[in-house]
């Protein structure tokens, strides 16, 4: 049987922003059904790289397929495509007025016309997932850090997306909650079947539940393997980002901004 297309493929990828080159000829690929790790220091890109797969920056050069089409350009068929990824962004974005179901609810009255019976129970059916059905009447305001993540989770969950793409995932949570958001996004993609994209510096909580990492530095990938061979890496750049070490071979971004050359 011929492999299974992959459901993300980027291919000699180079993203601009400000007229500034960003990422230069990125390559992955993406296969159905794993849990991809982007990890890299702040300001590396990670977030560049995440906006060329929801189709908000397009390619400067070079191709990105997202469940097996090219992104398109169109306002119209981005938004088509868009509802097949799930996307958590940085912060929750739970609107405080509305109760945790009415939350989870948004993504369906916007884009289906299902009763609102059938709503309720669907949003229940996600809640449950995330362990919080008991919060469905509840108020943003009343959760934790990490539950209210967790109805995000939901939320972004709620039109059965084949694809799940977490930016920072971890942000503002202790490790307790952490632990509790990382092992959740493993199980959800194991039994829902989905592929997750988690895009995060948080290298230490994501590598254990990952199938595959990426490290993102100096305007490229510098890696791209299995988690164990990252841990188990003596590259001395990869050495200095999961050490967390300030001098090696990627400079602080206050240094990187001010090698930028100056205009002529
Ligand atoms: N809209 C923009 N215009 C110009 N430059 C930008 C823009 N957005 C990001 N950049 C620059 O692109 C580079 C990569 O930024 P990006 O936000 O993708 O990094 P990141 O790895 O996601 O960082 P962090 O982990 O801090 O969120 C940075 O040097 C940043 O200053």
């Amino acid at each position: 049987m011929p492999e299974p297309s992959p459901i993300v493929r980027i291919e000699h990828l180079r993203l601009d922003r400000g007229g500034r080159t960003v990422l230069r000829d990125i390559n992955l690929s993406v296969p159905r059904g794993s849990i991809v790790a982007v990890l890299g220091p702040s300001g590396c890109g990670k977030s560049t790289l995440l906006a060329a797969l929801t189709g908000e920056l397009p390619a400067a050069a070079g191709t990105v397929e997202v469940l097996g089409q090219p992104v398109p350009r169109s306002q119209r068929a981005l938004l088509e495509m868009r509802k097949g990824l799930g996307v958590l962004l940085q912060g929750n974005g739970l609107l405080t007025d509305l109760t945790v179901a009415e939350n989870v609810a948004l993504p369906l009255r916007t884009h289906t016309k299902l009763p609102s019976a059938l709503i309720r129970r669907l949003v229940l059916m996600k809640l449950h997932a995330v362990g919080l059905r008991a919060a469905a009447d509840a108020y943003p305001r009343e959760l934790s850090g990490g539950m209210a993540r967790r109805v995000a989770l939901a939320r972004a969950l709620a039109l059965d997306p084949p694809l799940m793409i977490y930016d920072e995932p971890l942000t503002g949570l202790d490790p307790i909650a952490s632990g509790v958001v990382m092992s959740l996004v493993r199980r959800l993609n194991d039994t829902l079947g989905l592929t997750s994209i988690v895009v995060t510096h948080h290298v230490h909580e994501t590598l254990p539940i990952a199938d595959h990492a990426v490290v993102v530095a100096n305007g490229g990938i510098v890696f791209s393997g299995a988690p164990d061979a990252l841990q188990a890496s003596t590259d001395p750049l990869i050495r200095q980002f999961l050490n967390g070490e300030p001098d090696g071979p990627i400079p602080f971004e206050s240094r990187a901004f001010n090698s930028q050359p100056e205009p002529a």
